[in-house]
């Protein structure tokens, strides 16, 4: 049975990079999507975003939504004090399959969970079954219809704080409007919008930040 990209991406990593190096599997990664396949990594352009906005909240505890093949998750993971943690939720079988291979190659595993399922499922499971008090920073990169609908399930479940940070990718291109047109016209939220490129690709892109305001 042929492989798949993913595993394709999986495998060039595990045959370049240099294990216990989450940089070196992160440039490993974006050299492969920017000359071999294109995929939906958050790229090393919009990564830079992503470090500051992580370097700028310095969570203990962090949220991403949509691990795919585990390149943003160890992007954060890296970042991390000593202590921190990163629960990344995946849906989908063979990815999660694909980043817990990765996350464990770049040595970072101590510091990310991975939580298989639905986020509207895990969502309301990560007070009491992951012992979540309340989420510092929350990256949603997962389908772009679900950013409204889990950002809401997320305030319901009293898992935001004063000062907690939201950060998403692709408000641009695919584009989040009905995500950008709640978060902008909520007063609860502060927002600020960066724009980038799409990863691999001189295509403009654009993150929203979200800084809750309680
Ligand atoms: C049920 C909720 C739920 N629960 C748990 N896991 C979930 C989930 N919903 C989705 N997942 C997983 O998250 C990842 C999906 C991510 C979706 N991302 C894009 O679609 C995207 C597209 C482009 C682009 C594509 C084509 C172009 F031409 C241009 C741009 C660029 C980008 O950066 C992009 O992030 C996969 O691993 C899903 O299995
Ligand atoms: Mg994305």
């Amino acid at each position: 049975m042929n492989q798949s990209k993913e595993q394709r991406i999986l495998n060039f990593v595990l045959q370049n990079a240099v294990r216990g190096d989450p940089c070196s599997v992160l440039d490993t990664i974006d050299m492969y999507c920017s000359q071999k396949e294109w995929a939906m990594n958050v790229g090393n352009e919009k990564g830079l975003i992503l470090d500051k906005t992580v370097e700028e909240a310095n969570p203990s505890v962090a949220l991403e939504l949509g691990t795919y093949c585990g390149y943003s998750a160890i992007r954060i993971a890296r970042l991390l004090k000593a202590g921190a943690h990163l629960l990344t939720v995946e849906f989908n079988p063979e990815f999660a399959a694909i980043a817990k291979q990765m996350i464990e190659f770049a040595g970072v595993q101590d510091k990310v969970k991975l939580l298989e399922g639905p986020s509207e499922e895990i969502i309301p499971q990560l007070k009491k079954k992951y012992e979540v008090d309340t989420l510092d920073f929350v990256f949603l990169d997962h389908w772009k219809d679900r950013y409204t609908p889990d950002t809401i399930l997320i305030q319901e479940c009293n898992l935001l704080r004063k000062g907690s940070v939201l950060l998403a990718d692709n408000v641009i291109v695919p584009g989040a409007p009905e995500f950008l047109n709640y978060i902008r016209n909520n007063p609860h939220f502060q927002c600020t919008n960066y724009p980038s490129r799409l990863e691999y690709m001189k295509v403009e892109d654009a993150m929203e930040k979200a800084v809750f305001l309680g």
